[in-house]
């Protein structure tokens, strides 16, 4: 049973003919529609409309761009149609899994219940923040390094990044083996960067030809140092004697160690931390670039946790960064599990030496006291191993795999994400089989998108298709025709979304006095004690000092900053200092057109400043 006031019942109806659509089950949307909401989505099986029912049983195999105004149950039409993808394609997507990606953690914590209310577990959902295994980006950047982070420009800077770690050495490096001197110098050093880049596979992978080569190398200079003859020159070792230096140098892990400070093994994680605080490196990686520019990445190193400083908008990079140095790829797992059996193996050979006097027939009847191979391997390691194997369903193994494809991928406030994250989410499938969900009007991220065109050509050419939807269900026309008034200005060629209900419920203005807006926000809420949830959603630059006045009157009284306030409703909004809304971003508009849209029922506006010109004519409060 719904909690559902009477007042709401009689006050909210169904303004089918302003909306001009024909409305499925329309007692049970009404109780739907006006019921309180809880803080949590919920279902909306019973009252499915006919434009989101087609949506959700698309068959379209490539990309679903599903593009609505506020409040046109996009998020609902992408959580049921991942059931019902889940329920019609379950061989192929139980095995693979779907990755649901939403903009923010508030938001997954709101719609985390609707999956498994529908009955379905195998969904993955993640921020782009978090879709790195092992990080979990709570770090913040400024409007301007998000949006220079998710330019494609960051691309080459990354490139550019990991090939400044493969080096020349400087004069006179050299290293002790066998009593000589063994000069690397930078002849050596280019023909062994020449080789690992003719393998033409990431950093890591690599390294593995640049050693090599660098070996043979020195191999041949101490052969020439020691085997020549004082005569003539004439060489005096035979090759056999040769392989032996080569295998020495091999085994010798001061001369491995000396070789591979010209091309080491990389973290995404320390290429981009060193990459924002040394400014020589970043100079050298950002060619082109305005010192003003290079100023906005530059963050000096930040004190552990290790993620503790990286934002969501690193969390691309840092996959980009994977991809290049080769980074938790399919390869690098070959070559790590390669790397334990041959280690499994060589303790297994010292067991052999150690146990070699004891009896052969064990094997069916251990003794716990015997030491096996595995007692010869690293601790952390083992640990490592036993992990791979407990996973338990799809979506954790997907979690932890940097690598895994998965079946289905839905995009949630798609328009949100930068260029960069794009291309992360791409890699993350393969088949290109998405739905993405958005509104191009909401825009407020600075590195966003505007036009689905621009994001999907790229990737899918012209095998994106588009489908539209055009009611609001959540925000009654006495706020929308407000809202929809901001339209033209923020994206001209969208047709106003059509709310379906009336509540009666006219906006109002607050005027505040000068420093007293959050707290008469608060004394307002305290006094009216409207029905349902009430939320004040501000500036992000505002949102703290706004908790810290409001806590003290009202401690219940929710507070959001525009960005965290995203695919979230409350039914009772007050919209705080809407002209810091407007300047706080370049999208401040699109901020402003998001604030007022969240409200299900009734909005309030609180100014110690004007009023945005759109909102000048709201009726004056008490
Ligand atoms: N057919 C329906 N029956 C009942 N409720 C519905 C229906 N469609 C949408 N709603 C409700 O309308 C509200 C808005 O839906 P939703 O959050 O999915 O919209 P949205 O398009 O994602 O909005 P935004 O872009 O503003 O985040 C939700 O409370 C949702 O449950």
């Amino acid at each position: 049973m719904r909690g559902v006031s009477d007042e709401y019942l009689q006050s909210g109806r169904i303004d089918g003919e302003r909306a001009d659509v024909s409305v499925v089950n329309e007692s049970a949307l009404v109780d739907a529609l006006n019921a309180a909401r809880t803080g949590e989505m919920t279902d909306i099986v019973e009252t499915i409309q006919r434009e989101q029912d087609e949506i959700i049983r698309s068959t379209h195999r490539g990309v679903l761009v599903v593009q609505g105004g506020p409040g046109t149950g996009k998020t609902a039409v992408a959580l049921h149609r991942a059931a019902y993808l889940l329920y019609t394609h379950r061989e192929i997507l139980s095995r693979s899994g779907v990755l649901i990606i939403g903009p923010n953690d508030d938001f997954l914590r709101y719609i985390g219940q609707v999956l498994p209310s529908l009955g379905e577990t195998g969904v993955l959902l993640s921020t782009i923040g978090d879709l790195f295994p092992d990080i979990h980006a709570a770090g913040r950047d400024t409007r301007a390094a998000a949006s220079i982070k998710g330019d494609q420009r960051m691309l080459a800077v990354l490139r550019a990044a990991v090939r400044a770690q493969q080096s020349l050495p400087g004069p006179g490096v050299s290293v002790t083996f066998d009593g000589y001197d063994l000069a690397i110098d930078n002849e050596i050093v280019k023909t062994a960067r020449a080789a690992a880049r003719a393998t033409r596979r990431a950093h890591n992978l690599a390294q593995r030809t640049f050693i090599r080569v660098a070996l043979d190398e020195l191999a041949a200079q101490h052969a020439r140092t020691i085997g020549s003859s004082e005569l003539d020159g004439s060489p005096l070792l035979t090759s056999a004697d040769l392989d032996d230096i080569r295998h020495e140098l091999e085994l010798d892990d001061a001369v491995v160690r000396a070789v591979t400070a010209f091309w080491p093994q990389l973290t995404p994680q320390g290429v981009l931390r060193d990459l924002y605080a040394d400014p020589a490196y970043l100079r050298k990686s950002t060619r082109g670039w305005t010192d003003a520019d290079r100023e906005t990445l530059y963050r000096p190193s930040a004190p552990r946790p290790a993620d503790a400083d990286l934002s969501p908008a690193d969390v691309p990079l840092l996959d980009e960064l994977a991809e290049l140095v080769g980074y938790r790829t399919d390869e690098a797992d070959r070559a790590e599990r390669a790397r334990w059996r041959q280690q499994l193996s060589e303790a297994q050979d010292a067991l052999d030496i150690l146990t070699g006097s004891a009896p052969q027939d064990l094997e069916d009847d251990l003794d716990p006291e015997i030491l096996m191979a595995y007692d010869l391997i690293d601790a952390e390691q083992l640990a490592q191993r036993q992990e791979h194997s407990q996973y338990r369903t799809t979506a954790e193994r997907a979690y932890t795999d940097r690598t895994w494809t998965f079946g289905h991928v839905i995009v949630d406030e798609a328009q949100e994400l930068s260029s960069m994250a794009w291309r992360m989410v791409m890699r993350r499938i393969p088949n290109r089989w998405m739905t993405v969900i958005g509104d191009t009007a909401q825009t407020g991220d600075a590195a966003g998108s505007t036009s689905w065109s621009d994001v999907f050509t790229p990737y899918v050419a012209n095998r994106w298709r588009l489908a539209e939807l055009t009611i609001n269900y959540r925000t009654p026309s006495e706020i929308t025709d407000y809202a929809n008034r901001l339209l033209p200005r923020i994206s001209p060629d969208q047709k106003p979304p059509r709310s379906l209900r009336s509540n009666g419920i006219e906006p109002y203005a607050v005027q505040a006095e000068q420093g007293d807006g959050p707290r008469a926000a608060a004394r307002l809420a305290t006094s009216a004690q409207w029905p349902g949830l009430t939320t004040v959603i501000t500036a992000d630059a505002s949102a703290d000092d706004a908790r810290d006045q409001i806590s003290p009157i009202d401690p219940d009284l929710a507070v959001h900053a525009i960005t965290s306030s995203k695919g979230l409703e409350f039914d009772n909004v007050i919209v705080l200092e809407p002209l810091d809304l407007v300047s706080g971003s370049p999208r401040g508009l699109s901020d402003l057109y998001v604030a007022l849209t969240r409200a299900t029922q009734r909005v309030i506006v609180i100014h110690e400043k004007g009023l945005p010109e759109d909102l000048e004519d709201l009726p004056a409060g008490p």
